[in-house]
């Protein structure tokens, strides 16, 4: 038996087109395009790729793409100053700064510095909080990926066991608070966890966020559970998730592949983000069911 292989990348590219017919719509009425401004700070050559695709995919999706670069040892002051006249400029609807920043910057600082409704990463504790109380807001990008994943597979997700493993404010955290909202029964393990393999044995959906190569065995799934691996691990042998992929597949009903599973949808939810902040900002309606 085989599992079915979730194509995060024909999803993504899906949900991109959804998304550009609507910003089409959102230039006709507004007269302008949403705006997502970026941010790169120092030359980390991973993160100069994510940026590359996150802006190829903004101009792609009909929207105007801001890059900025700022050299590694540009200083905490400059950098802030910067996102202050983001928070200001009227034809930016989104703010992202690439993470990690160079060492010796302060991430926390930085991200509370972002109006937290132009926060399209939902990293601001405004949004945190209001994603846990059920305010609208932003949600993280990648976890709304997942779960756009998971309910295209399964459906109605009521009742059901979910593990996450990983407890990160930028994955762990928002992704159970995500299911909790769609009424699963939500279980979060980490690298404290007693058994780790007992509590995964029980779940119908397991999402593995701890970014180290393979470490959730097939052997421990559940027999027809669903499996969403966000990690990405650069390895001797190439790129490989958090999950044994071959294991999982002889065990699960569908797992996410990596490259192409969780990664893809990470970047179609900032676009949605964006076009969501560029409606609320111009008073429009968000028509969200198109997403
Ligand atoms: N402020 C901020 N916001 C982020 O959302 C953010 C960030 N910082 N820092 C880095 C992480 C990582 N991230 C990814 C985005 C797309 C893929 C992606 O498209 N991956 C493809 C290609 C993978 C590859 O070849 O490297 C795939 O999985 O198929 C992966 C990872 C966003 N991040
Ligand atoms: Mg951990």
């Amino acid at each position: 038996m085989s599992a079915q292989i979730i194509d995060g990348k024909a999803f993504a590219a899906q949900v991109r087109a959804r998304i550009g017919e609507q910003v089409a719509t959102f230039h006709a009425t507004a007269g302008r395009a949403p705006g997502l401004a970026v941010v790169l700070v120092g030359e980390d050559p991973a993160s100069a790729v994510y940026v590359r695709a996150k802006g190829k995919a903004t101009r792609e999706a009909g929207m105007e793409s801001i890059e900025h670069r700022l050299p590694a040892d540009v200083g905490q002051e400059p950098l802030l100053a910067l996102i202050d006249t983001l928070n200001a400029d009227p034809a930016v609807d989104g703010i992202l700064v690439q993470l990690p920043l160079p060492a010796g910057m302060d991430e926390r600082a930085v991200t509370t510095r972002i109006d937290p409704d132009k926060d399209v990463d939902g990293f601001h504790p405004v949004n945190a909080g209001r994603l846990a109380t059920g305010i609208e807001g932003f949600v993280p990008c990648t976890p709304y990926g997942c779960l756009m994943l998971l309910k295209d597979t399964l459906g109605d997700l009521s009742g059901l066991d979910a593990v996450v493993i990983g407890r990160s404010n930028i994955v762990g955290k928002p992704m159970a608070q995500l299911l909790i909202g769609e009424s699963c029964t939500v279980t979060v393990a980490h690298s404290r966890t007693r058994d780790l393999a007992s509590v995964v044995a029980r779940a119908d959906i397991v999402v593995a966020a701890v970014g180290r190569p393979e470490m959730v065995r097939g052997e421990w799934l559940k027999p027809g559970a669903t499996v969403i691996d966000v990690g990405i691990n650069r390895t001797d042998t190439g790129l490989v998730g958090d999950v044994d992929f071959a294991g999982a597949m002889s065990v699960a009903a569908a797992v996410t592949p990596v490259p192409g599973g969780v990664g893809p949808m990470t970047i179609a939810c900032l676009l949605r983000n964006t076009l969501i902040s560029a409606q609320r900002r111009a008073g429009l309606a968000q028509d969200d069911r198109a997403l």
